[in-house]
């Protein structure tokens, strides 16, 4: 039997997943699973440790490929699609920053790997937005945990266009001004008619926006 996670939106094109199932080893994770991520929409990724959370975003996000079932976008494979591609970030839960360079050296190589190269002041600018301008010439293995995740997280406030953000704890390690600058660039996305999806062990209560969820408890089969 199908389960319908469906997230109900009538503006424009997003990710459809049908019948979508996903094993690791010999486990089946979820079976089946049906839902929508549509323009415009935040979305909590539910679900308890195990449950399957990091390996739907990363099969959302192209990184591995479902065991039965399709993603598509605006009608065509979610691979296939160069719409999808151009609108995606995808951060997973590390924070995939070099320790030997500097904090600002560090988000201009993430942003190149992902084509997202911009100038100096724009990279200054996201980085004093998330509160680290100020360690911004020292190595990443010198900044607190919390620091390295700003400065992954500086990504997003680099982002200008309506994006499709699959975002994997990005929460973690922060405090709770940090809590919110993010919530912050979340529904800046969404109001630019981008989309968030993301998981979190930690409530969270965006402003703005209504917080949609999507549950994978229940979903094994
Ligand atoms: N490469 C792998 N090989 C075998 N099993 C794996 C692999 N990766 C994950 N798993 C298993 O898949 C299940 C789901 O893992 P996943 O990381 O997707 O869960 P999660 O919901 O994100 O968990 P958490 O809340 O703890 O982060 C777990 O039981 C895990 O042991």
């Amino acid at each position: 039997m199908a389960t319908d996670l469906t997230l109900h939106n009538e503006q424009g094109a997003g990710v459809r997943a049908q019948d979508l199932t996903v094993r690791r080893g010999n486990e089946v994770l979820f079976k089946a699973l049906n839902f929508e991520l549509q323009a415009g929409q935040l979305v909590w990724l539910r679900g308890s440790n195990g449950s399957g959370k990091t390996s739907l975003l990363r099969v959302i996000a192209g990184l591995s490929r479902p065991d039965g079932g399709q993603l598509s976008w605006g009608g065509q494979p979610l691979a296939q699609s160069e719409d999808y591609k151009a609108r995606l970030v995808y951060m997973g839960h590390a924070n995939a920053l070099k320790d030997d360079l500097t904090a600002l050296e560090a988000l201009h190589f993430m942003t190149t790997v992902h084509g997202r190269s911009c100038s100096a002041e724009r990279m200054e600018a996201a980085l004093r937005r998330m509160g680290v301008h100020h360690r911004r010439k020292l190595p990443v293995r010198m900044l607190s945990q919390g620091q390295r995740r700003r400065v992954a997280l500086a990504r997003l406030a680099l982002e200008e266009r309506p994006g499709f953000w699959v975002l994997d704890e990005p929460f973690d390690a922060l405090d709770d001004a940090g809590l919110a600058l993010v919530q912050q660039l979340f529904v800046e996305n969404v109001q630019r008619g981008g989309t968030v999806l993301f998981t979190s062990h930690i409530p969270v209560r965006p402003d703005g926006v209504a917080l949609q969820e999507l549950r994978l408890e229940g979903t094994r089969k």
